[in-house]
């Protein structure tokens, strides 16, 4: 049989580079299968870091299984927005308060810390089929619902889930299997994550 080219199925690194400064992210993950989810969580976060997001700036939520992620991103990005608009009027009445003493601060503090919208989310969920359907009718819910909350609200949410026949799947692809090692996916979902937020925004304004 001939061998796979090893150059055909992969990512192919993108010729710009992505800067997440000054954004907020967000990471929902499972607690099914942690020993997967883990790696795979840290993969995402030290991603994000190396392409310039604060560690400050990541908001990490779990939720007890994949079939709640859907509906936790979609809570937690409303949040986001509501917190956002909170902090903008707080602003603006700090700054409209013309008969300030003298002594009080005349900017917001700065910070690095965020509290703008999410720029985007990643969903990180593994599911690892057993003996009954429970595996296909999770997989294609998350799946869908997944998709749905980035349509609906115009925020990108990565498809952080493994849907994995065996265990060993599932550990080679958080980059610690047991026969061989295997890629973290992890890392590229984090790089996803900034490059879509840095992206969405850029067309947001209306700039191609
Ligand atoms: N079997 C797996 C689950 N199952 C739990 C569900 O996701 C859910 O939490 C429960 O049905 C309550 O609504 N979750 C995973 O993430 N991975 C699995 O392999
Ligand atoms: C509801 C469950 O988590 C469980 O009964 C599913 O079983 P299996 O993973 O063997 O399909």
């Amino acid at each position: 049989m001939a061998a796979i080219d090893p150059t055909v199925k992969g990512l192919k690194p993108s010729t710009e580079q992505y800067n997440g400064a000054g954004e907020r992210f967000l990471i929902v993950h499972a607690r099914w299968n942690d020993q997967v989810i883990t790696p795979l969580v840290q993969g995402a976060v030290d991603t994000m870091i190396k392409m310039g997001v604060s560690r400050d700036n990541i908001v990490i939520e779990t939720v007890p299984g994949s079939y709640e992620l859907p509906m936790a991103c979609s809570r937690l990005i409303a949040a986001s927005q509501i917190q956002a608009s909170a902090t903008a009027s707080d602003l603006m009445g700090a700054s409209t308060l013309l008969d300030a003493p003298a002594s009080a601060p005349t900017s917001a503090p700065s910070s690095s810390v965020s509290k703008g919208p999410f720029a985007a989310a990643i969903a990180v969920g593994v599911l690892i089929k057993g003996s009954t359907q429970h595996f296909e009718y999770i997989s294609d819910a998350v799946t869908h619902g997944l998709m749905r909350v980035q349509l609906d609200t115009g925020v990108p949410v990565v498809y952080g889930v493994l849907n994995c026949n065996t265990d060993e799947q599932a550990l080679q692809r958080a980059g610690v299997g047991k026969e061989t090692k295997g890629h973290n996916h992890g890392e590229d979902w984090g790089a996803a994550a900034v490059e879509l937020g840095v992206k969405t925004k850029r067309w947001a304004t209306g700039a191609i």
